[in-house]
C-alpha cells in the first residue's frame, strides 16, 4: 500500500469512526430519553414512593445538560432549514400530483387515468408576466418567420420575372433581327399578331438593379403629379405609367391643391391618401382640374418645389367636343331622380360659363360621377356618393350667364338638351368663350400660371392624341423625363378593336379603361368645328411658344 493510500485510508477510517461516534452518541441520547421517559411514567403512577420521587430528581439533574444541548441543536436545525426556505425562488406554479381517487370520475374515459396533474397559480400577478412575457416572444419569433418567408417568396418571384422579361426582350430583338422592314410599323401589335404566344407579364417588378433588395414600404407624397388636361387622357396616361416598377399610383383623384377642404386637411392628410411604395418608387397622383385652378401651383410648389409635372393635352377641340360629352351624360343621369325635390340656387353662383351649373357646381357633378376614376377603385366611394347627393341638389336650376340669354336658368334637363354647337356659339355667329369646355382648351392661360411658378424643364407635355395611336413612343419620353429605365414596352398592351383603344395586359388577364373613356362623341356641325379650330389658332400658337414644341393642331 502506497502512503497516499494509507493516508487516505487512515482518513476514511477516522470519519468513518467520528460518524460512529456520532451514531453511538446520539443513540445513547435517545436510550438516555426514552429510559427518563419511561421513569417518569412510573413515577406518574407511583406518587407515593418518595424515594423514587428522590431519584427521579437525581436523573434529571444528570439529563439535564444533555437535554439543553438536545434542544439546542434541534433549534439551530429549524433555524437553518427557515433561512434556507427563505432564500429558495418560489414559482408562482404548484404542481400537485393527486391519485385517481382523489378525483371523482368524469367520464367513460376516466377509469384509464392513473394519476391527475392539478396545477395551481399562487402568485397570478407574477404568472401573468410570465405568461406575457412568452406570448410577446412566441409572437416576434413568428413574426421573424413569417416575414423571411414574405421575402424568399418574393425574391423567388423577382428573380423569376426578371429571367422572363429579359426572354421576352431576347425574343422581340431576336424577332427585329428578323424583319428589319418592320421598323415602319406601329410599335403595338395588333391582337392578331399579338397572340396568346406572347409572354404574359405581370406587374413589373420593383427592382431595376440586380440585387434584390426589399425595403419598408410607407406613403409618400407624390414626387410626380399629372395636372390635366381633363379628357385628353389622363387616366390613361396614369394607369400606363403604372406598369411601370418604379410608379406607384394614387387611386383617385384626390383633389388636394384644387379643393380648400382638402388642402386645409394639411400634408398628412394627404399623404394618407397615397399608396405605399418602395424607396425608389415614384408616386404619382392625377387630379385633372389641378391645371386650370389658378391657386394650384403655389400650392404644389409649397409642398415640393422640385415636383416633376405631366400635362397630357389634346386637339383643342376635340377635348371640348369630349367634355361636352362627358357633362351632358352627366347631366342626364342628374335630372330623373331628383328633378322635383331641389330648390334653386341663387343667381350669383352663376360662373357665366354659358353651360349650366356654376363652375363649382359643376366640378362636383364631374368628381360625383366618378368619371376620372375610370379604372381605379380608389378610395372614398362613400365621400363619392355623398359628393353625388350634393352635386345632383345643386345642378338643378342653377342660374347661369350668356351673352345671348344674359340671365338664363337651365335646368338639368334643359343643359341634357342644348348641343355643343348651342353652348359653344351664341346665335349672333361668335364664340362663346365663357363656355367653360372651351375655355379650359385654352391651354397656354393656363400654362402661363404655372410657368410663374415653376422652371420649364419641370414640366413635359404629352401628347394626348398620340397617347391613343402610339402609348409606347409617348411612355419612353416621360420614362425618360422621370429618370426611370425604360420599362414599359408593346407587350404591354394589345389593341382592343370593340373598344377602339389599346387595352393593359397584366399577369392575370387584360384591362381596358371603364366605358366613360371613349364615349361617342355627337355629331358636331363641320361648320362650328371649323370656326372653333379658326377661333383656337392663335391661343394654339401661343401654347406651342411657351412649350417651345408645335404640335400640329389643325387651324380650320
Ligand atoms: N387607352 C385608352 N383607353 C380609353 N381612353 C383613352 C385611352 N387613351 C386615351 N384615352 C382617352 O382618354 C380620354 C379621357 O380622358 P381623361 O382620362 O383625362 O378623362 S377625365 O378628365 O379623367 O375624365 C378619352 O376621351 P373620350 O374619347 O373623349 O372619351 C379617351 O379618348
Amino acid at each position: 500500500m502506497t502512503a497516499a493510500k494509507r493516508r487516505a485510508a487512515a482518513t476514511n477510517s477516522s470519519s468513518h469512526n467520528e460518524q460512529h461516534q456520532h451514531h453511538q452518541h446520539h443513540q445513547q441520547q435517545q436510550a438516555d430519553q426514552s429510559a427518563y421517559e419511561h421513569e417518569y411514567q412510573q413515577l406518574l403512577q407511583q406518587p407515593q414512593s418518595p424515594h423514587a420521587t428522590q431519584q427521579y430528581h437525581q436523573r434529571q439533574q444528570q439529563h439535564a445538560p444533555a437535554l439543553q444541548q438536545q434542544q439546542q441543536q434541534q433549534q439551530q436545525q429549524t433555524s437553518a432549514s427557515s433561512s434556507l426556505r427563505d432564500c429558495s425562488v418560489k414559482l408562482p406554479l404548484d404542481i400537485l400530483w393527486l391519485p385517481k381517487s382523489a378525483m371523482r370520475p368524469v367520464g367513460a374515459d376516466s377509469s384509464h387515468t392513473d394519476c391527475i396533474l392539478v396545477v395551481g397559480v399562487s402568485r397570478p400577478k407574477l404568472a401573468v408576466v410570465f405568461l406575457t412575457v412568452m406570448l410577446i416572444s412566441l409572437f416576434l419569433t413568428f413574426h421573424v418567420l413569417y416575414d423571411s418567408a414574405v421575402y424568399n417568396i418574393q425574391a423567388a418571384q423577382a428573380v423569376h420575372e426578371r429571367h422572363r422579361l429579359s426572354l421576352a426582350a431576347s425574343t422581340a430583338a431576336a424577332a427585329a433581327a428578323a424583319h428589319p422592314n418592320a421598323n415602319h410599323l406601329p410599335a403595338f401589335a395588333k391582337p392578331a399578331s399579338v397572340g396568346v404566344n406572347q409572354p404574359q407579364l405581370s406587374h413589373p417588378m420593383v427592382f431595376p438593379s440586380s440585387r434584390v433588395h426589399f425595403s419598408k414600404t410607407s406613403r409618400r407624397l407624390p414626387q410626380a403629379l399629372i395636372i390635366g388636361v381633363r379628357k385628353c387622357g389622363t387616366r390613361a396616361l396614369l394607369e400606363m405609367l403604372y406598369l411601370h416598377p418604379r410608379i406607384q399610383k394614387a387611386g383617385g383623384e384626390v383633389h388636394f391643391f384644387d379643393r380648400d377642404e382638402n388642402y386645409l386637411k394639411g400634408l398628412d392628410w394627404y399623404r394618407k391618401k397615397m399608396p405605399h411604395s418602395f424607396r425608389g418608387q415614384i408616386t404619382i397622383e392625377k387630379s385633372p382640374s389641378y391645371f386650370v385652378s389658378p391657386e394650384v401651383p403655389e400650392r404644389v410648389r409649397a409642398m415640393n418645389a422640385s415636383i416633376k409635372l405631366l400635362l397630357i393635352v389634346r386637339e383643342p377641340v376635340t377635348r371640348a367636343i369630349s367634355d361636352y360629352t362627358q357633362l351632358r351624360s352627366h347631366a342626364a343621369t342628374a335630372i330623373l331622380p331628383l328633378a322635383d325635390s331641389s330648390p334653386p340656387t341663387p343667381p350669383a353662383a352663376a360662373a357665366g360659363s354659358g353651360y349650366g351649373p356654376s363652375t363649382a357646381a359643376r366640378t362636383k357633378l364631374q368628381s360625383a360621377r366618378g368619371y376620372d376614376n375610370a379604372l381605379g377603385s380608389g378610395a372614398g366611394g362613400k365621400e363619392t356618393s355623398q359628393r353625388t347627393q350634393r352635386a345632383r341638389r345643386t345642378v338643378i336650376g342653377t342660374t347661369t350667364t350668356t351673352a345671348a340669354t344674359p340671365t338664363t336658368t337651365l335646368s338639368a334637363a334643359q343643359l341634357a338638351g342644348k348641343s355643343f354647337e348651342e353652348l359653344a356659339i351664341f346665335p349672333n355667329g361668335t364664340v362663346n368663350e365663357a363656355y367653360r369646355p372651351l375655355s379650359i382648351s385654352m391651354y397656354h392661360i393656363h400654362l402661363h400660371r404655372w410657368l410663374e411658378v415653376f422652371p420649364r424643364e419641370q414640366l413635359l407635355v404629352v401628347n394626348g392624341d398620340r397617347l391613343i395611336e402610339d402609348p409606347v413612343s409617348q411612355l419612353r419620353r416621360i420614362e425618360a423625363f422621370l429618370g426611370i429605365e425604360h420599362r414599359v414596352k408593346s407587350e404591354h398592351f394589345y389593341f382592343n378593336e370593340t373598344k377602339g383603344f389599346y387595352c393593359l395586359r397584366y399577369d392575370n388577364g387584360d384591362r381596358c379603361l371603364r366605358e366613360t373613356k371613349g364615349r361617342k362623341h355627337p355629331h358636331v356641325d363641320p361648320v362650328v368645328v371649323s370656326k372653333l379650330r379658326k377661333f383656337f389658332a392663335e391661343y394654339n400658337q401661343r401654347f406651342y411658344e411657351l412649350v417651345g414644341e408645335d404640335l400640329g393642331w389643325p387651324e380650320e
